[in-house]
């Protein structure tokens, strides 16, 4: 490594929407590093260079990790664990090893017991990210302005977790460190239970459509489009971060339930006020993030030009 936040080579474990943004974005921050990639299908192989994000490919994950300061696990967060294995040995002694799953703690107990003791192990997640996914998917300008959290296994992770926090100042993003269970449960409340009950709602309506004919996805309001968009996200990758973030994902949707419950009997009873107390406690909240100047993604109907 050369420098604070200099890494001289990087490596890019799974090429699809996240690595290739981060080359992306390592580019236009004029980052000199050479960026060594590794796909599993030769077609993704190709793809990187031919978009150009990396300067070379790989075969295989070890061959791509030889001398790189900095290796990052890009793929579904169920595949990590196997990918550190293989990658284990031939890590750089001083290396960062880094990933950008969706779940932390299933990450760190899978990847940390592969990885010899002169490599530091700083987990990321960037909370940016769309529903496409493969290597054409990227784009340079996707962390900017949102956060990474640094999720180090203990404590701060010291300069590793620094420099590692610089690098995504770098690529755009701010950062924050976040103890890695915190982290689950949080995402589990913001991320990925939204996720799922946007897979239900889309699953409900295609079974609605059939009876109707079509006429569900045809006058679809606003809200249900952006249930369509969360709901076209990659199969895999979703299917791994809940089988992954089970214990928190069930805690939140068991409370979901709860209140799923409790205006749904509100709607049967005629109970308004509890409609209307609840529709204000929740309008008031999304006033506050507003007022408080934070960005929010979901487009904003209500002001003009959208988002
Ligand atoms: N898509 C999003 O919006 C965000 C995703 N993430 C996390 O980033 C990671 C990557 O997600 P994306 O880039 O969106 O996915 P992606 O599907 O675009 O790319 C992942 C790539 O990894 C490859 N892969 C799977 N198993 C592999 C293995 N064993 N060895 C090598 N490559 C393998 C896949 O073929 C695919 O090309 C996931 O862990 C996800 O949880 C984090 C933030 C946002
Ligand atoms: O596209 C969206 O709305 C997202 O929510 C993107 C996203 C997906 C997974 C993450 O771990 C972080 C961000």
């Amino acid at each position: 490594m050369s420098g604070a936040h200099g890494y001289e080579r990087v490596a890019l474990i799974g090429l699809g929407l996240i690595a290739s943004s981060m080359a992306r974005a390592m580019r236009r921050a004029g980052m000199g590093a050479e960026i060594v990639g590794h796909a599993r299908s030769e077609a993704t192989r190709e793809a990187a260079m031919r978009i150009g994000f990396v300067d070379r490919v790989t075969g295989t994950a070890a061959d791509a990790v030889e001398g790189a300061d900095l290796v990052v696990l890009a793929t579904p967060v169920g595949a990590m664990g196997a990918v550190a294995a293989e990658i284990g040995p031939r890590l750089k002694p001083g290396a960062t090893l880094t990933d950008v799953g969706s779940v932390k703690r299933a990450v760190i107990d899978a990847v940390g017991p592969h990885l010899p003791e002169s490599v530091h192990f700083v987990p990321a997640h960037p909370l940016a990210g769309t529903e496409h996914s493969g290597p054409g998917a990227g784009f340079a300008s996707l962390f900017d302005g949102r956060w990474c959290l640094i999720v180090p296994p203990d404590g701060d992770g010291g300069q590793a977790a620094a420099d590692l926090a610089a690098f995504w100042r770098r690529l755009g993003a701010k950062t924050d460190v976040m103890d890695p269970d915190h982290h689950d449960l949080v995402l589990a409340v913001t991320s990925h239970a939204p996720h799922l009950i946007a897979y239900t709602m889309v699953g409900v309506a295609d079974d609605l459509s059939r009876v109707t004919d079509g006429e569900v996805i045809e006058y679809s309001a606003a809200g249900f489009r952006d249930f369509t968009r969360i709901a076209a996200s990659d199969p895999t990758m979703w299917r791994d971060v809940f089988l992954t973030n089970r214990d928190a994902t069930l805690e939140i949707l068991g409370r979901f339930t709860e209140e799923l419950f409790a205006l749904q009997r509100a709607i049967r009873t005629g109970d308004g006020d509890l409609l209307h107390d609840y529709f204000s406690r929740t309008r008031a909240i999304r006033r506050g993030i507003l007022e408080a100047g934070q960005d929010i993604d979901a487009p904003d109907f209500g002001r003009a030009g959208g988002r």
